[in-house]
């Protein structure tokens, strides 16, 4: 389970920077608690890496941001939902609640093959390269 930050004020957030501190709060406790989130920025760091490395094209730092976004966002969502079916579920078994966790564990699956996929399109032809440079 998620911890909250200490703040508990629930009525509606009196200006941007109220809202924008939230905001980074929840940011900041995926980022703590999501061994998942924490993983997944060190591939995107290796990736931001591995593109620099490469000096790759404009067009694929596109895919590449697209990638590394889509997988985030659905990780992010898919946290979201878990801490969402606890709330209302508690610690007992339930097969909606499986489906709906599985569903959404799934989505983050789909991001992570679709990710994978841009990857190879922009790395694969530089480690073909360096494979054919070996021989
Ligand atoms: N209340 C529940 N009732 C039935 N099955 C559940 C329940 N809670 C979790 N599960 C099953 O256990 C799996 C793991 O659930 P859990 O909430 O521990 O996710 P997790 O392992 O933390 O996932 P992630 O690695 O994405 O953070 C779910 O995908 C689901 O199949």
């Amino acid at each position: 389970m998620l911890m909250a930050s200490p703040d508990k004020r629930i009525r509606k957030n009196r200006h941007f920077y109220q809202a924008l501190k939230h905001a980074l709060d929840g940011l900041k406790a995926v980022t703590r608690h999501e061994g998942n989130f924490r993983r997944e920025l060190l591939a995107a760091l290796i990736v931001i890496a591995a593109g620099w490395g490469f000096n790759v094209t404009r067009f694929d730092w596109v895919l590449l941001v697209v990638a590394i976004c889509l997988v985030f966002l659905f990780e992010l969502a898919n946290t979201i939902v878990e801490e969402l079916v606890d709330l209302v579920v508690g610690p007992h078994y339930d097969p909606r609640a499986k489906l709906i966790k599985d569903m959404a564990a799934g989505a983050v699956l789909l991001a992570a093959i679709i990710a994978i996929a841009c990857g190879v399109y922009v790395f694969g032809p530089f480690v073909w390269q360096l494979l054919q440079g070996g021989r």
